[in-house]
C-alpha cells in the first residue's frame, strides 16, 4: 500500500497522523499545503475540504482512495495495519479503547476551538463574547486532560496510544499557536507529561510550524 498523506505544517490534526505513522513505521509520503489558499488538494478528495488526509494511492475506487478526519485516519491505520506486524496504538481493552476515543473528542475539540479563535482574531471587528466562549472550551478541555493525566506517563494502559498522540498534539499546538496561555503554569504536571512526548522521534520530527495564508479566508 502506497500512501500519501495531504498535512499542513502547524495542523494539530494532521500531527496525529503524522505521529501515528512513525510510530507504526508506515513510509508515506507527505504533501504540506495550505487548505485555505485556492491552491488547495482537498476538495478532490475531501467534500469536507478539510486536511489532514490519507490516500491509498493503489485503492481500486475513489471511494476507497480518500481517508479523512483525523481520528477516524487513526481508527483505519490501525484496522489496516494491525499487530504483531505493526506497533499496537490501541489500547489492550475494550474500556480503555473507549476512553482514548473520549480523550480525542476533548483534544480535538480543544483543537476546533483554538483555529475558530484564530480566525475570529482575523475578523476586522472581532467578537469578545465568541472568542471568551471558545476560550472557555480549551480552559475547560485542559482541566479535563490535567485531570485524566495526574501524574502518568501515559494516558491509558501504561504504555502509548492514541490517547497520548492526540493529547501530545494539542499541547504541542498550543505551544505554538497561543503561547500565551499559562497551561504549563497553571498544570505543572500536564507540561511535564507533554515534555516527555515531545522526546519522542516522533514528535521531534513533527513539530508544528506556523503557516503564511496567501487568500483571504474571514
Ligand atoms: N475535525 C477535522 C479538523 C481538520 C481541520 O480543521 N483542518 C484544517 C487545517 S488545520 O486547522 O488542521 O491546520 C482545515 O483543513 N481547514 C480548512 C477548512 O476548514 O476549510 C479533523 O480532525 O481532521
Amino acid at each position: 500500500m502506497v500512501l500519501k498523506l495531504i498535512s499542513a505544517t502547524p495542523s494539530p490534526y494532521a500531527r496525529k497522523v503524522r505521529i501515528a505513522l512513525a510510530e507504526k513505521s508506515i513510509p508515506f509520503e507527505l504533501v504540506t499545503e495550505v487548505p485555505w489558499d485556492r491552491t488547495t488538494q482537498t476538495p478532490q478528495y475531501n467534500p469536507l475540504e478539510k486536511l489532514p488526509v490519507l490516500i491509498d494511492t493503489e485503492a481500486q475506487t475513489d471511494e476507497d482512495r480518500s481517508v479523512y478526519e483525523s481520528h477516524f485516519i487513526l481508527d483505519w491505520v490501525e484496522h489496516k495495519f494491525p499487530p504483531p506486524e505493526y506497533v499496537s496504538l490501541t489500547p489492550d481493552t475494550k474500556g480503555d479503547e473507549l476512553f482514548a476515543k473520549k480523550v480525542q473528542v476533548i483534544t480535538d475539540g480543544i483543537c476546533d476551538a483554538c483555529v475558530l479563535m484564530f480566525f475570529e482574531k482575523q475578523r476586522s471587528s472581532p467578537s469578545e463574547e465568541w472568542a471568551s466562549r471558545q476560550r472557555r472550551k480549551v480552559d475547560g478541555g485542559l482541566k479535563k486532560l490535567a485531570e485524566w493525566v495526574g501524574d502518568q506517563d501515559f494516558l491509558v494502559g501504561g504504555r502509548f496510544t492514541t490517547a497520548d498522540i492526540a493529547a501530545g498534539s494539542v499541547l504541542g499546538y498550543l505551544r505554538v499557536r497561543f503561547a500565551e496561555h499559562p497551561w504549563q503554569d497553571l498544570y505543572p504536571s500536564l507540561k511535564r507529561y507533554s515534555d516527555q512526548l515531545e522526546a519522542r522521534t516522533s514528535f521531534k520530527d513533527t513539530v508544528p510550524v506556523p503557516q503564511t495564508i496567501s487568500d483571504k479566508i474571514v
